[in-house]
């Protein structure tokens, strides 16, 4: 039996339809456009490609899009400053500063001086706290996009055992406060996890968030269980390119698993049209306007 895979790309498609369905009602009816503004310090590459395609598909859904690129060696006070003027810009309603910053910024601080109604990323700690309390918060984009993936394939979550590897507050533990939401019972493992083949064979549900090319072997993994690999690594090739693979050993897994995330073409999509979902969410907030169905849980 091989997995059926899990189309990140088409599920991605039909999400970002909604947004933009959702986006033209607000301009007709209310004359509001919602706006999302990427702020990126810094020159690295593979940032540069995520923010250009952030951008490009927050306009192809019909909302306005504010890049701000500022050198690496902007400084913590004009950093917070722009901060400042979007927390004001009424245009503005979804705010994200792209991870990691360079390292003389504090990243805490830098975060949480976000407006936390218009931290569409979810990582300002009153989200975190929210979520984590079962409270209406920002959900974070990446396992945002996970649960809805896992709703859809598995239907209830309700009383599964479900293994997330990785601890991280932006993937790994509001991935574990939303399956716990759901019911599952969670272990979260991380890299002090003594028996980690062991747990990941116990799972219904695993998620893999390490940051470790190929790490979960197709033998740890329960037959007929759901995988989702949120893990981005390039790994050499050997004839001199580079390759896109997960934190899982998908030809492995793919042998056991009952439906698996392919990396690319996974959670990645998905991470990018549920930015665009909260940044909708973030805009019928802040006019307490209903909010749509389906675009966050
Ligand atoms: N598809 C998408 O949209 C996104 C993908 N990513 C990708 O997901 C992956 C994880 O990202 P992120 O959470 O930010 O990464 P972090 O590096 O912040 O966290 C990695 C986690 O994995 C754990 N870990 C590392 N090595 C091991 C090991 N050998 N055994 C068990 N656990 C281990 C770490 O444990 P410890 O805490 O003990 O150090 C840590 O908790 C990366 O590949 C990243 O590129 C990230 C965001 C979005
Ligand atoms: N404040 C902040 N919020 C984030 O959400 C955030 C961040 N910082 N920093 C970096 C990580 C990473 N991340 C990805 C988003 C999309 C893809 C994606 O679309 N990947 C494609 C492949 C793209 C490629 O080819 O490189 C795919 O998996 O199919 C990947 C990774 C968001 N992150």
């Amino acid at each position: 039996m091989t997995a059926q895979i899990i189309d990140g790309k088409n599920f991605a498609v039909a999400l970002r339809e909604k947004v933009a369905e959702h986006t033209s009602y607000l301009k007709e009816k209310h004359n509001i456009t919602p706006g999302l503004a990427v702020v990126l310090v810094g020159e690295d590459p593979a940032s540069q490609v995520y923010v250009r395609s952030k951008g490009k598909q927050t306009i192809e859904a019909g909302m306005n899009s504010y890049e701000y690129k500022l050198s690496a060696d902007t400084s913590e006070t004009e950093l917070l400053t722009l901060i400042n003027q979007l927390n004001a810009d009424t245009n503005v309603h979804g705010i994200l500063v792209q991870l990691p910053l360079p390292e003389h910024l504090d990243e805490a601080l830098v975060i949480n001086a976000i407006d936390p109604a218009k931290d569409v990323d979810g990582f300002h700690i009153s989200n975190a706290g929210l979520l984590a309390t079962g409270q209406k918060a920002m959900v974070p984009c990446t396992p945002l996009g996970c649960l809805m993936m896992l709703r859809e394939y598995c239907g209830s979550l309700s009383g599964l055992n479900a293994v997330v590897v990785g601890r991280s507050n932006i993937v790994g533990k509001p991935m574990a406060q939303l399956l716990l939401k759901e019911s599952c019972t969670v272990t979260i493992a991380h890299s002090r996890t003594r028996n980690l083949p062991e747990l990941v064979g116990g799972a219904d549900i695993v998620v893999a968030a390490v940051g470790q090319p190929l790490f979960i072997k197709g033998e740890w993994i329960k037959p007929g269980a759901t995988v989702i690999d949120v893990g981005i690594n390039r790994i050499e090739q050997g004839d001199g390119m580079t390759r896109l693979v997960g934190d899982v050993d998908f030809e492995t897994a793919r042998e056991v698993a009952g439906a698996i995330t392919p990396v690319p073409g996974g959670v990645g999509p998905m991470t990018i049209a549920c930015l665009l979902a909260n940044t909708v969410t973030a805009c019928c907030r802040s006019y307490s306007l209903p909010e749509p169905q389906g675009l966050t849980v």
